[in-house]
């Protein structure tokens, strides 16, 4: 059993009437940052608190390198957690923060400044965590969740508040910590902040897994076929690409999208009966567009979209 790995099994858990995890089953494993993905109230928050022993399943189980959290000895240098950025005291420096964690968790006061630096507070960290913005507090609690140097990073939701700088940092950060052999699960709400620093993502709806898989597969699925054409003879373009067998749609005076076709064969027809082209583009589907495909029928609440009319 690698320390690196997440086993969830079987988790519910019932708050009164409202069933908030209903067979909750997913293993993150070493290596990779895995997305945590699902509409608000899937129980990805709930799910977190259970792996960290903050609150107790009505059944299952949820271990960290084989062990239930309750029964790891000193649990920061075997797991570390972002669960709630605004947990800090606010009177407290961001150092002075950092520093009565590591004190209090028997961790080597030296990893204060290191954990500070890769996060990019260094300016910030005398100052008053009562006077973050929620970005600084972010970078705040994965400095806390990295003290003890874990194998295994739990971070709930942390791109929230964070500007779009902040954004392509905390993506490279993932991708440096997976790189480094650990297990990085992190939960969001929006799959677009998770595109090109997931390797896997996990997709929850209603309490219960709905996908589990890999973001290039995925992706692969969810494009499959998909061909954008550049064409100044639209007419002739769809009538080769329809007799072979793909379905034509226009999407511009100019541009038609095909499928049931792959790219190169597309090319092939086109060249093949002289038909003009400046562009066949095999369309590769965002991690939104695959996501939006799978949660369809799993999203619990669904706002009214802003139509032309509301104004
Ligand atoms: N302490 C609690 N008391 C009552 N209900 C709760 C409690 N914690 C969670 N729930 C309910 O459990 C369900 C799952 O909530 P959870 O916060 O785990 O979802 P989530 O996927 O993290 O959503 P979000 O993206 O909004 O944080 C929701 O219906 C929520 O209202």
């Amino acid at each position: 059993m690698s320390q690196a790995t997440i086993e969830v099994s079987g988790l519910r858990k019932r708050f009164g009437p409202a069933t908030a995890l209903d067979g909750m089953t997913f293993t993150v494993r070493p290596g990779r940052v895995t997305g945590f993905v699902g509409p608000n109230g899937a129980g990805k928050s709930t799910t977190m608190r259970v792996i960290v022993g903050l609150d107790a399943p009505d059944t299952g189980s949820a271990l960290i390198g084989g062990r239930p959290y309750r029964s790891l000895r000193r649990p920061l240098t075997r797991v570390g957690s972002l669960l709630d950025a605004a947990a800090v005291q606010p009177s407290r420096s961001a150092r002075n923060h950092l520093l009565w964690l590591a004190r209090s968790q028997g961790l080597a006061a030296g990893r204060v400044d290191e954990v500070i630096g890769r996060v990019g507070l260094e300016r910030a960290a005398r100052r008053r965590a009562g006077g973050f913005s929620l970005g600084m507090r972010q970078r705040l609690g994965i400095a806390a969740a990295l003290l003890g140097d874990p194998p295994v990073l739990l971070l709930d939701e942390p791109f929230n508040g964070m500007d779009p700088e902040g954004i392509v940092w905390m993506r490279g950060l993932l991708r440096a910590l997976a790189d480094e052999g650990r297990a990085v699960l992190v939960s969001s709400h929006l799959m677009s902040e998770l595109e090109g620093t997931a390797d896997h993502v996990v997709i929850v709806g209603r309490g219960k897994v709905i996908a589990d898989t890999g973001v290039a597969d995925l992706i692969a699925r969810v494009s499959a076929g998909r061909v954008a054409v550049r064409t100044t003879d639209l007419p002739r373009a769809t009538a080769v690409l329809v007799d072979a067998g793909a379905a034509v749609a226009a999407t511009g005076p100019d541009t038609l999208a095909v499928s049931g076709v792959p790219a190169e064969r597309v090319v092939a027809l086109l060249g093949a009966n002289a038909v003009p082209f400046s562009e066949v583009a095999a369309q590769r589907a965002t991690l939104e567009e695959a996501y939006f495909g799978l949660t369809r029928d799993a999203v619990e609440y669904r706002g009214e979209p802003a139509g032309e009319g509301t104004r």
